[in-house]
């Protein structure tokens, strides 16, 4: 159990250490706090709650894997190389994918709240 505990203080240190250094990990931090408020003013459905819950889940897990890629392609290869750009430019499109699929939710969820009979 306190090996667990440990893993769970690392893995939030993770968390902390990447949303002070990364702005866009303050954006989608920001994103949530927005969109969570908006789905208590509208009374979200539990499968509305489901699905933004989810893509939330998996933008900031997506953020944290590039932030992840980003570290170690910079220790791995400080110096310009292809492969590194592969790296993290393919990373980066995960996140870009992730928070692409997450506004066409959050639009599929909140027209019809906010546009009655749309
Ligand atoms: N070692 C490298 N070799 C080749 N290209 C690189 C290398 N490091 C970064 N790049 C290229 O430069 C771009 C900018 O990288 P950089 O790490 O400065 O910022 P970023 O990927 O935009 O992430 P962030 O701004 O969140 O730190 C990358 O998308 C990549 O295409």
């Amino acid at each position: 159990m306190r090996r667990f505990l440990r893993s769970v203080a690392f893995a939030w240190n993770g968390v902390r250490s990447a949303s002070a250094a990364q702005a866009n990990m303050r954006i989608h931090l920001a994103a949530v706090i927005i969109v969570n408020t908006a789905g208590l003013l509208f009374g979200l459905s539990r499968m509305e709650w489901l699905a933004v819950v989810i893509v939330q889940g998996m933008v900031l897990a997506a953020e944290l894997l590039n932030t992840a890629v980003e570290h170690l392609v910079d220790l791995a290869s400080p110096q310009q190389h292809p492969l590194a750009k592969a790296a993290k430019d393919t990373a980066a499109g995960a996140v870009l994918l992730a928070a692409v699929t997450s506004v066409v939710v959050g639009l599929i969820v909140f027209v019809p709240h906010i546009i009655p009979n749309s």
